[in-house]
């Protein structure tokens, strides 16, 4: 499996193009937020989220040896005394303004508390308490412990969407993924995302490659909602959203590559070989335990053989740590 070890890149600048590249960092959502801004003699390091390097030709890229944290330590100092140690988040996520926590059962009874801090030391509009994903439409169960709105506008990657949090989920950590699938997509290509969402993949797609059509399926209405919006406000024209279950709507025989971003999705691979031309690339996502890291490729051949037709792996990648012992993992198969 590839190294996943975390990234720890940043944008050497001197002194005086620093404010430029800071704000160039905000706009396209690629500064890391969880690392502070440092200054060593006359030069100054903007800690920058994976992948994002080639935003920055021309400038220097550093691995940071000992970056400086934020936020973290000072949610301790401000709830110290307040809560018990141990149950004191220690991480959590910035969701364009609004912060997204996961608490510890036993937290749940400081929830207030801990909220109030988390906006005290961010500036944002709520505090939402996530306490996981249910179904196939991945819906969050969240709830309001500080502020209020849920609607907010998220960055990354030089794209914009529009995000209620309290309907639809939102994966930071596959902030690298979206972005390396967008990089792949050759001039000309047709694109298949059968599990599009409020446009997690598309939208990237959309904005930085040459595809000529990416059909992007969703089945739940609250996020297909959320596509149309985030289609209109990326101002994106080669998209094609379908409301719908990708079982039953996928074309086919379009496509010369299908995104299947659902970690749940073996059952739909038959559909995603049916959706490719003569030949093309499956980007096959699964959530598997360590014991059977094997599983996905596995799937992914059995597949294609059922259909008749061959394969290639051409990557096996772990997007994240998904829950203790099972990997999200990501398989790139040429089938034809
Ligand atoms: C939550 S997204 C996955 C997240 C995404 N990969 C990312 O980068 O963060 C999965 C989406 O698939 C949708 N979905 C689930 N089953 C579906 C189906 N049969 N057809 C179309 N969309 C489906 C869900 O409603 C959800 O919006």
């Amino acid at each position: 499996m590839a190294n996943s070890s975390p990234c720890m890149k940043a944008v050497r600048v001197p002194k005086s193009e620093a404010e430029q590249v800071r704000r160039l960092a905000e706009k396209l959502g690629v500064k890391d937020k969880s690392r502070r801004i440092t200054a060593t003699g006359d030069y100054v390091e903007i800690p920058i989220i994976d992948s994002a390097e080639s935003f920055f030709k021309g400038y220097t890229i550093v691995e940071q040896d000992n970056p400086v944290f934020s936020r973290k330590r000072s949610l301790r100092e401000i709830l110290r005394g307040k809560v018990p140690e141990e149950l004191i988040p220690t991480n959590y996520k910035v969701i364009g303004d609004i912060v997204v926590v996961k608490l510890d059962e036993r937290a749940r009874e400081y929830a207030k508390v801990i909220g109030e801090a988390l906006m005290q030391i961010n500036p944002c509009k709520a505090v939402w308490c996530d306490y996981g994903r249910y179904g196939m439409k991945r819906k969050p169960r969240m709830e309001l412990i500080a502020g209020e709105g849920s609607v907010t506008e998220h960055r990354e990657n030089g794209c914009r969407f529009r995000i209620d949090v309290a309907k639809v989920m939102f994966s930071l950590g596959n902030q690298a993924e979206r972005m390396r699938i967008a990089r792949l997509v050759e001039d000309g290509e047709v694109v298949v995302d059968m599990f599009a969402g409020i446009g997690y993949f598309s939208i990237p797609i959309a904005v930085h490659s040459k595809a000529r059509r990416i059909y992007s399926i969703e089945i739940n209405p609250e996020s297909y909602k959320l596509l149309l919006e985030n289609i209109k406000l990326n101002d994106v024209g080669n998209i094609v959203p379908i409301l719908g279950d990708s079982q039953f709507v996928t074309p086919e025989g379009v496509a010369d590559r299908v995104v299947m971003g659902h970690i749940y999705c073996h059952d739909y691979l038959h559909t995603a070989i049916r959706a490719l031309k003569e030949r093309g690339v499956v980007h096959y996502h699964e959530a598997t335990p360590e014991a059977v890291i094997d599983r996905p490729v596995r799937r992914v051949e059995k597949a294609c053989r059922k259909m008749g037709k061959k394969c290639r792996i051409l990557g096996f990648k772990k997007v994240k740590n998904y829950s203790p012992g099972v990997y999200h993992v990501v398989v790139d198969a040429e089938v034809y």
